[in-house]
């Protein structure tokens, strides 16, 4: 079954293609204007009905006809064109509202003795309006719509010489009235269940801002998390396999952190953490990524880097560490790392190249810690370069 409906969409795709235009907000509001059209081809066939059951002439009901055919036929250009783009109302719910208003009153004014239903049209007009515009501009609408048929009303009884027609007329009107001060109710109704899922939305939109931040972030540093790293390093891995390019890990671990900790307490140590940081943000470029990698331990992401390169960032991150004077709580501290430099040019690679980097901080803690070490990545030569601060 759902074969047979796949191959009827497969086979009527370029028709509905024709008709329709390309999917998107522009397909819905042209799909709008054909139901139009298609609701003002029953109204004409009813009219024609009339008109063979005697009920209205021909030379009434005809240039009715041809005005809504126009109108509807107009619109639907106007939109599958794209000249609608162009206007402050690209839905022309307004202008194709009050077109089919005019329609309707005509009809009224022709119809003869089933002119009452009329009044259910105008109905149907403003019930589309109440989806396609603001609560107050649905009620505008529902007033303009009562006032023509007023107006339709006060010229029929002018040139009827039947009172009798008036009162029946002024009966319709009644009627019409009950139907568009519902309408007008409902729009109400309509507007704050609307506005209602606005705020809902917003809400929503906020909470998963949230989320998405708690999810990639570190709380205390601001800096992406290790699962967020995690990700961004295979995303950024793919890339510079495919590019042939080599990327560049830097894992620092600040230096006797725990003492600081243990002389400053633990708010001086967070504070630490916070600077570090900052201060190594503010020496990377913008597609490097610093992540908090553990407790006092951060991973700096370079793509498109060589070891040396990368091993000059984390110098200009150290030196800058040296020259900051820290206040408060961790004033005259000295604030150091040693960092283990790594480097991949694949993306299998990537788990070996973490795994050197934390070998190459090692060394550097063990040959006396403030320095930097090389080791070259998995796939390529090893290094084995020291590099004292
Ligand atoms: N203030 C603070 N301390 C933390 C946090 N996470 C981990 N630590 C502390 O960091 C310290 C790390 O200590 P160690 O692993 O012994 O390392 P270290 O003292 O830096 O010594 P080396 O790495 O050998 O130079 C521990 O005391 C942890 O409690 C944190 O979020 N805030």
């Amino acid at each position: 079954m759902a074969d047979a409906e796949d191959t009827m969409m497969v086979r009527f795709a370029p028709l509905t293609h024709v008709l329709l235009g390309p999917p998107g907000p522009q397909r819905v509001r042209v799909s709008q204007s054909l139901l139009v059209l298609a609701l003002y081809l029953g109204f004409a066939l009813v009219l024609q009905v009339e008109v063979h059951l005697g009920l209205t002439s021909e030379r009434l009901s005809l240039p009715l006809t041809l005005f809504g055919l126009m109108g509807c036929i107009g619109f639907y250009s106007t939109i599958r064109s794209g000249l609608n783009l162009r206007l402050s109302e690209p839905s022309l719910t307004r202008p194709q509202m009050f077109y089919s208003m005019v329609a309707v009153a005509w009809a009224f004014a022709v119809s003869g003795p089933p002119r009452g239903a009329t009044v259910v049209l105008m109905q149907v007009i403003l019930m589309f309006g109440l989806f396609g515009l603001p609560p107050r501009e649905g009620r505008r609408m529902a007033g303009m719509g009562f006032l023509m048929l007023a107006a339709v009303i006060a010229w029929r009884s002018w040139t009827l010489a039947d009172p009798a027609e008036t009162r029946l007329d002024l009966v319709y009107l009644m009627y019409a009235g009950i139907v568009f001060t519902g309408v007008a109710i409902i729009s109400v109704r309509l507007g704050q269940i609307r506005e209602r899922l606005r705020h809902q939305a917003a809400e929503l939109k906020l909470a998963l801002a949230r989320n998405q931040e708690l999810a990639t972030r570190d709380v205390l540093t601001g800096l992406t998390n290790r699962r967020a790293m995690l990700e961004q390093m295979a995303i950024a891995a793919r890339e510079i396999e495919r590019h042939g390019q080599p990327l560049a890990l830097v894992l620092f671990d600040l230096d006797h952190f725990k003492q600081i900790n243990d002389s400053r307490g633990h708010a001086a140590g967070d504070r630490v953490l916070q600077r570090f940081g900052e201060v190594a943000l503010a020496e990377i470029r913008a597609g490097d990524v610093l992540a908090r990698w553990g407790g006092e331990e951060f991973l700096l992401m370079l793509p498109r880097t060589g070891l040396e390169e990368a091993w000059r960032c984390a110098e200009r991150i150290r030196a800058r560490l040296a020259a900051l004077k820290l206040e408060g709580g961790q004033a005259g501290m000295p604030l150091t790392f040693s960092a283990g430099v790594s480097s991949c040019r694949r993306m299998d690679q990537l788990d070996a190249a973490i795994e050197a980097a934390d070998r190459a901080m090692y060394l550097a803690k063990a040959t006396g810690r403030n320095r930097t070490e090389l080791v070259a990545g998995p796939g390529l030569t090893e290094v084995g370069q020291g590099a004292a601060a």
